[in-house]
Formats: structure tokens, C-alpha cells, sequence
């Protein structure tokens, strides 16, 4: 590192001191805290993402967001030149980073991962980083501190795209490093166009839809998906959606509305009521990642049936089954393409959707809690479809098939009339373009959801029936060291403390159909507790007696 760089880093990073006390750790979705304590780290993670562009030659991404976390809270987090999360192999660096005391201990470190990772810091190269944040107040000022943090590595230079929901950062990123145009307005184009080609290959005795049906009602979570998903529906002809609590009705970000109530607490959204029921209502999180929908129930207390994750995963992945029915019918062997379709579930999955994507004769496969697992594991197939309980989720579709897929829809002449082959094949292409390839996105989730729905000809009741959720009860516990639990075999089994797995087996062999782990959250200072049975009630009383067990095991006055 020569001398102007290393003035430029030791004079812009006196300018960010980090918080006293506090231990930064990029967990599950980078760092989060309270906005007011994160300039150093926003200002430290631009550091590091320039130097993961000059390391991997590619644009790289900075998201400054908390998604569904309050409104006082922030965060950041790094999207890797694919788009996807920040390589896990780079995680400790940016842990100690952020936790560098001063500004000698930052040059230190830079000095030594520098080295270590062969990074080529000559002045010369380039580095190119996109920024990106949500509508929370605190973001324009950390989104400065990330430009500072980007700017002070010579040669690396900083794009503001402005306010964002965090899939349409991660796809530029994506975008940009493919070589494509990657502005929101290409992003719009792209879901639009992709959409219409869907629903104009939808069978025409299916197309028949009156008004009521056709309309979804989106919550917004107060937050940037409302907006933009306001924006995003005036380029759509054939789908009407009818956006509330966007962040420009004055509502307060994540404050009983979003993904992440919906989905917790089993309740109407502020802004619904009795005179939604029946409707087809969806849920965005704050910075639209998740998505799930729900149903309100007729005179009820604020009760909702919860369509979530697992049912939006088993809805496309009926959808994609067909697809390659149709395909592989019409095509004879000898053309079709041995297309490795898989589905990617947490243990968070309710039990009924897994046995359900069983019955489909489909491979499920099991990661920890994370989408970056999920993700990994779903790259590994032509087609992979992975959905946490939550929300979170996409399907993804390797570069081999959309080949096949280009390749094999080239040859339908505009004049002809396609086959039943060709015409899943069309889908196919254009769901791999719908549906966002970096991460999960609420939006382009959405519009596929309503799609298929169309296609299939079918209510969101129809949909909801396809199973029935098992009852399911979580809890969280505060322990003394969360850590002190150690999973295994998808975070289903615990090894440590040594005996606390038998004794949740004992407790739930008490329960049909009871079902039950715990694990430590990423994200959070606690134990998670899930548990399932056959009635609510027995959900809820194993839970609570694991919950104890745990307590009894790890409890604040254990250690
Ligand atoms: C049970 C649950 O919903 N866990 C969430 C939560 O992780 P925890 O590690 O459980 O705190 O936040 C993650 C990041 O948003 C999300 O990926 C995950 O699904
Ligand atoms: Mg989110």
C-alpha cells in the first residue's frame, strides 16, 4: 500500500470511530443495530466492497437496510458480483473490520487481508461499487458513510442507485457484471415483458377472470416496496394491484404491518379489516424481500389464514413440474433435456408442505436457517425452487438449461402455432427471466404467484386448500450463551449441551404428529424454539415445555 493510500484510509477513517462496547457480527444479513451506531461500520463495509470489486474484477453492491427490524434500526450488507450474498469466506474479515478499535488497527488488518488475499492495490485498478438503501430516515446519511468508506481506496468509485427495495440491487449488481442494462427502469421492463409473455401463453379456457378476482391487495409495510410496486403496476396491463401501506401514506415502517407480522402473528395488516374478507391479499417486508399472502377471515377478531412461504415454493413448483411434463411428453427422449428439478426447505417449513412436495414425487432438500444456504443448495440443480417459511425465497435456473431453453424456442417460427412443448418451454424461459436469479424478491415473487394462479385458473382459496398446515407454536428464549447450542443435520438435532436432545425426543414422542427443534438464532440474542402437532394446543404446550427444557439446560443462571 503506498503512502496516499495509506493517508487517504488513516484521514477518512478518523473521521468514524467505531461504537464503545459493542461487538459488530455480519450474521445472516450482514450487520444490524441501531442506526445511530452504525456510521463506522457502514463507512468500513464500503472499505471492504471495494476491495472485494478490485479483488473480483466485478461491480459489488452495498445494501444499506434493516428490512423488517424497526424503523430506528439499520443495516448494511454486501452483494457479491453474481448478485448473491457476500461470500461466507469473507465474513471474519468483515467482522474485523468492523470491530478494528482505530484507525492504525484498520490499516492493519486492510494490510494484512490485503496480502493474504493477493489483492492488488496499485492505484490503478479499477473498482466500481453500487449503493443502494431503503426509505429509512437514517439511510442517506449512512448511505455518505459507505461513499466516504468506498472512496477512500484509490481508484474505486461509487454509483448511488438510489432508494431501493434490496432484490433490485442485488439484480443490478447481477445485471452489471453480465453485461446488461441494470436501471430500475430495465429491471421494470425486464419483469413486465417477461410477465406478459407468461400470461399471453396462458390456455385461453382458463383466461376468464372476473374483476374481483383479478385484483391482489399489497401490503407495503410502510417501507420502499409499495412504491416501487406502485410503479412497477403501471406497466402491466392484465394484472390490477392495489398497493396500501406504501411509505407515502404516512404509516410508520414495520409498525403492525409487513411480511414478517403477517406471518409471526396471524393478523390483518393495519389498513385491512372485515371488509377484505375473502380477498386476495399479499404482504411485502421493508425492504421487499419476503413475501407471503393471507386471507382474512369473514367477521373475525383480525385473523387471517396465512399463505406463506411453503405454499408459494409448493405453488410454483406444480407450476414447473407441469412445465416439464409437457416437455418431456411431446419431445420423445431423444431431445429432451434431463432437467434436475429440486426443492430446498428449512426445518421452519411446515411438516404438511414437505410431506405434500414429497407426494409430488419431488426431492426436498434440508439447509440451516439463512437464505445463503438455501440459495447454495438450490444452485446445485437445472431448476431449483427454495423458500424459507418466511417468505424468503426464489426459484433459480442454471445457465446449461437456459441455453437448452433459448436454443429450443428459437426454432418456433412467429407464423406457427406452437406446440404444448414449445409453449412450456416459452414459460420456462420466461419464468427464469420473471423470477430474480440473485435473491429473493417480493415483487418479481409476486407478480409470478398471480400468474400461475391465472393460469391454473384458480382462487387463492383453491390455493390455499393444495394442503393443510400442521399447527405450529414458536417461541424464543433468552439463554446465557446462545452458542453453547450446537445443531446438527440441518439444525433438527442438538449435540450440545449434551442430553438436551433426549430430553426434547421424550417430550415430543408424547404428541402425534409432534414435531420439534431448537437452535440459536443468527439474527438475534435467543434460542428459537419450533414446534408442531395436531392441534394448536398441543403445538403450544410442547413448545412451552421445551422452551423450559431449555431454560433448564442454558438458562441465564446456568453458567
Ligand atoms: C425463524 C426465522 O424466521 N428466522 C429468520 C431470521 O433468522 P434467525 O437466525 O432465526 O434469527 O432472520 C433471517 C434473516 O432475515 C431469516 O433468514 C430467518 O428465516
Ligand atoms: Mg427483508
Amino acid at each position: 500500500m503506498n503512502e496516499e493510500q495509506k493517508s487517504l484510509l488513516l484521514n477518512s477513517s478518523s473521521c468514524f470511530s467505531p461504537p464503545q462496547g459493542v461487538k459488530l457480527s455480519y450474521g445472516t444479513a450482514g450487520f444490524r443495530a441501531d442506526a445511530s451506531l452504525l456510521p463506522s461500520t457502514v463507512y468500513r463495509v464500503g472499505i471492504l466492497a471495494a476491495l472485494r470489486s478490485l479483488k473480483t474484477g466485478s461491480v459489488i453492491g452495498v445494501m444499506i437496510t434493516a428490512s423488517h427490524n424497526k424503523v430506528s434500526d439499520n443495516g448494511v450488507k454486501i452483494a457479491d458480483p453474481n448478485g448473491g450474498m457476500l461470500s461466507q469466506h469473507w465474513e471474519p474479515f468483515a467482522d474485523a473490520l468492523a470491530n478494528a478499535p482505530s484507525p492504525q488497527h484498520l490499516l492493519l488488518l486492510i494490510n494484512e487481508f490485503v496480502a493474504k488475499e493477493g489483492i492488488l492495490m496499485d492505484g490503478v485498478s479499477q473498482a466500481e461499487v453500487l449503493l443502494g438503501r431503503d426509505t429509512r430516515p437514517s439511510g442517506s446519511a449512512l448511505l455518505e458513510a459507505a461513499r466516504q468508506g468506498v472512496t477512500s481506496i484509490v481508484g474505486a468509485v461509487v454509483k448511488d442507485m438510489g432508494i431501493l427495495t434490496t432484490p433490485q440491487l442485488h439484480w443490478m449488481v447481477r445485471a452489471r457484471n453480465k453485461g446488461i442494462k441494470a436501471s430500475e427502469q430495465d429491471y421494470f421492463e425486464q419483469l413486465s415483458s417477461s410477465l406478459r409473455c407468461l400470461e399471453d401463453l396462458i390456455p385461453t379456457e382458463k383466461s376468464k377472470f372476473d374483476e374481483l378476482i383479478d385484483k391482489v391487495v399489497v401490503d407495503g409495510s410502510n417501507g420502499v416496496g409499495g412504491v416501487k410496486l406502485k410503479g412497477l403496476g403501471r406497466l402491466l396491463n392484465a394484472l390490477v394491484i392495489e398497493v396500501r401501506n406504501s411509505s407515502e401514506d404516512g404509516g410508520v415502517l414495520n409498525d403492525g404491518v409487513g411480511a414478517d407480522y403477517v406471518q409471526k402473528e396471524k393478523l390483518v395488516p393495519h389498513g385491512f379489516g372485515s371488509e377484505d374478507a375473502g380477498m386476495r391479499c399479499a404482504s411485502l417486508d421493508g425492504d421487499a424481500d419476503r413475501l407471503v399472502y393471507f386471507i382474512v377471515q369473514p367477521e373475525s377478531s383480525g385473523r387471517i389464514d396465512l399463505v406463506d412461504g411453503d405454499k408459494i415454493l409448493s405453488l410454483f413448483a406444480l407450476f414447473i413440474r407441469e412445465q416439464l411434463s409437457f416437455l418431456n411428453e411431446n419431445e420423445g427422449l431423444k431431445n429432451c433435456y434431463p432437467c434436475r428439478l429440486g426443492v430446498v426447505q428449512t426445518a421452519y417449513a411446515n411438516g404438511a408442505s414437505t410431506n405434500y412436495l414429497k407426494q409430488l414425487g419431488l426431492e426436498v432438500n434440508f439447509t440451516p436457517t439463512g437464505v445463503k444456504y438455501l440459495h447454495e443448495k438450490a444452485a446445485e440443480f437445472d431448476i431449483g425452487i427454495y423458500f424459507e417459511a418466511n417468505g424468503h425465497g426464489t426459484v433459480l435456473f442454471s445457465e446449461s438449461l437456459i441455453e437448452w431453453l433459448e436454443a429450443r424456442t428459437k426454432e418456433i417460427s412467429s407464423g406457427s402455432k406452437a406446440s404444448e412443448a414449445e409453449k412450456a418451454a416459452l414459460r420456462l424461459l420466461a419464468v427464469s427471466k420473471l423470477i430474480n436469479q440473485a435473491v429473493g424478491d417480493a415483487l418479481s415473487g409476486l407478480l409470478l404467484v398471480e400468474v400461475i394462479l391465472q393460469h391454473m385458473g384458480w382462487s387463492i382459496h383453491r390455493w390455499n386448500e393444495l394442503y393443510h398446515d400442521l399447527p405450529s407454536r414458536q417461541l424464543k428464549v433468552k439463554v446465557a450463551d446462545r452458542n453453547a447450542v450446537i445443531t446438527a443435520n440441518a439444525e433438527t438435532v442438538v449435540v450440545s449441551p449434551p442430553g438436551l436432545q433426549e430430553a426434547i425426543n421424550a417430550e415430543t414422542g408424547k404428541y402425534p404428529q409432534g414435531r420439534c427443534f431448537v437452535r440459536p438464532s443468527g439474527t438475534e440474542d435467543v434460542v428459537r424454539v419450533y414446534a408442531e402437532a395436531s392441534t394448536q394446543e398441543a403445538a403450544g404446550t410442547l413448545a412451552n415445555s421445551v422452551t423450559k427444557l431449555v431454560d433448564q439446560f442454558l438458562g441465564l443462571n446456568s453458567s
